[in-house]
């Protein structure tokens, strides 16, 4: 009896405890707007489910139009829609820790360099940044094509046959890149299609945004007891045995040579970064949360990347005529020739195309970092540990930076038409200390994935369909991204 007495009592301590903090923080953010939030609850019943994230928060921006508080339960957090406020965040040298709902993804990703913090990510980041260096990812080029070649090949069984959602197909493809050019191995998800792997990511994407609009599976002490849980663990259990399987292989083939050792073997022999892990010593689990982020940041967000930019390529046939005409110059119109690094780097329209379609449908919608210690901004303080959240999907429809910002015009990214746009505006890959390690590598990725499908296919629109944004940690659509093939003679 005095147990559950003493129990009712710390509880209801702790709930007025969060109430308490809930008005304070209410009276320090007084200055910016937001919807009004209940107690406790804030402004969580906004969200019945994840298919509210996007429609909701779009209408609350559409009413104030500027970047607003939400408080998710009591925390509230300022959720980044203008480049100045993305500036203070981005640019500064202190608020680079992730806040916590990144907490959500410790099981799968542990702490690796997209959930670290302090002194554990600066040495990470710092072993890992040589495996993005220009002379490594131009090896990667073959990787791009053998594989954009199976996925043209997969493709033609859908020429002439209908309507069919691009993103699975993809999906595939983007896997076994990230597997072949950085983890060194083969899986060949694309020719055994049914990739427990794939659906296990999405899966679990799912559920890690979920927690962060549920209180109960919000408290870990909770969360354990919900079936969500009992989900986590069977689909952690898929995907951690799939790295530890990578790993595996790839430590029984590492020769022990280092990366500068090896730079004798010329363009012929490749280097994964799984090596310079192996090169290093590290523990198997400091290997597996590294192998495990990069699968996750390496392979869904291209995967996004590349499938949208066809979505709007095929509903833009005149934008598709002009990226044609480039590879066209650039390949002499053969088909079938390859690509080189060089090729890639000559191809500037594409380049504008992939991030007009980034803009519109930036593969990470959504990204936050905490405070450590209160910082003024714009005559506010803001208090230690609140949360300041990336809205990207918004930011890059801002229509004081982007006029008509729904419409789809790569020439906003000719160089004369963003020398004058403030750097904070247009962050797909963000921007600062924390940018995105991998991002020369997706562009050149998209590229080499997206010139071979468009040398081989004219990519044409489904009438009327528009796609019903979500976001499960990258951008989806509910109702897919369909597209028509018909074989094009380049
Ligand atoms: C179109 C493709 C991609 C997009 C749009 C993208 C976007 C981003 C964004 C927005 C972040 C910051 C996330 C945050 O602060 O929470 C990030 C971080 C990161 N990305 Fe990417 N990414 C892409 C592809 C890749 C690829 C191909 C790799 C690896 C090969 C990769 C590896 C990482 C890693 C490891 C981080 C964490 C970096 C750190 O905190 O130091 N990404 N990415």
């Amino acid at each position: 009896m005095l147990v559950v007495l003493i129990t009712i009592v710390t509880l209801c301590l702790y709930v007025i405890l969060l109430w308490m903090n809930q008005m304070k923080y209410r009276k320090q953010l007084a200055q910016f707007p937001g919807p009004k939030p209940l107690p406790l609850l804030g402004n969580l019943l906004l969200f019945k489910s994840i298919a509210d994230i996007v429609p909701v928060s779009i209408r609350v921006w559409k009413g104030i139009q500027q970047s607003f508080i939400i408080y998710l339960g009591p925390q509230p957090r300022l959720v980044v829609c203008d480049p100045k406020t993305a500036e203070f965040v981005l640019s500064s040298t202190t608020i680079i820790d992730k806040s916590y709902e990144y907490n959500f993804f410790h099981d799968w990703l542990g702490t690796g360099l997209l959930t670290s913090t302090g002194q554990k990510w600066k040495s990470r980041r710092k072993l890992l940044t040589p495996a993005f260096h220009f002379q490594i990812l131009e090896k990667y080029v073959d990787v791009f094509n053998k594989q954009s070649n199976i996925l043209v090949e997969k493709l033609k069984e859908r020429v002439d046959a209908g309507p069919f959602d691009i993103f699975p197909y993809v999906a595939l493809c983007t896997l076994d890149i990230i597997c072949e050019a950085a983890m060194g191995v083969q899986i060949n998800a694309q020719k055994n299609s049914t990739s427990s792997y794939v659906l296990s990511v999405k899966e679990m994407c799912r559920i890690i945004t979920e927690r962060a609009l549920s209180v109960t599976k919000m408290i870990h002490f909770l969360y354990k007891f919900t079936w969500a849980y009992q989900q986590q663990r069977k689909v952690l259990s898929i995907l951690q045995g799939f790295t530890n399987s990578i790993i595996r292989s790839r430590k029984s083939t590492f020769t022990g040579r280092t990366l500068h050792e090896r730079s004798d073997e010329g363009l012929s022999k490749r280097v994964a970064f799984l090596d310079l892990l192996l090169e290093y010593n590290l523990s198997d689990e400091t290997v597996r949360e590294e192998v495990d982020t990069f699968m996750f940041e390496g392979h869904d967000t291209t995967a996004a990347g590349i499938s949208f930019t066809l979505y709007c390529l095929a509903k833009h046939p005149d934008v598709q005529v002009q990226v044609v005409e480039e590879l066209r110059t650039i390949f002499s119109g053969d088909k079938s020739r390859e690509s080189t690094y060089q090729d890639l780097q000559e191809m500037k329209y594409l380049e504008m195309v992939i991030k007009e379609s980034m803009r519109l449908y930036p593969p990470v919608p959504l990204f936050s970092r905490i405070l450590n210690e209160s910082a003024s901004f714009n005559g506010a303080l803001l208090p230690q540990g609140f949360v300041c959240a990336l809205y990207v999907l918004q930011l890059h429809r801002n229509p004081d930076i982007f006029p008509d910002p729904e419409k789809f015009d790569p020439d906003r990214f000719l160089p004369e038409n963003s020398k004058s746009r403030p750097p904070y505006a247009y962050v797909p890959f963000s921007a600062g200390l924390r940018n995105c390690i991998g991002q020369r590598f997706a562009i050149l990725e998209m590229k080499a994935t997206i010139s071979k499908i468009l040398r081989n296919f004219e990519i044409l629109p489904v009438p009327d369909h528009e796609p019903q944004l979500s976001i499960e940690a990258i951008l989806k659509s509910y109702n897919g991204l369909p597209i028509v093939l018909k074989a094009r003679s380049f």
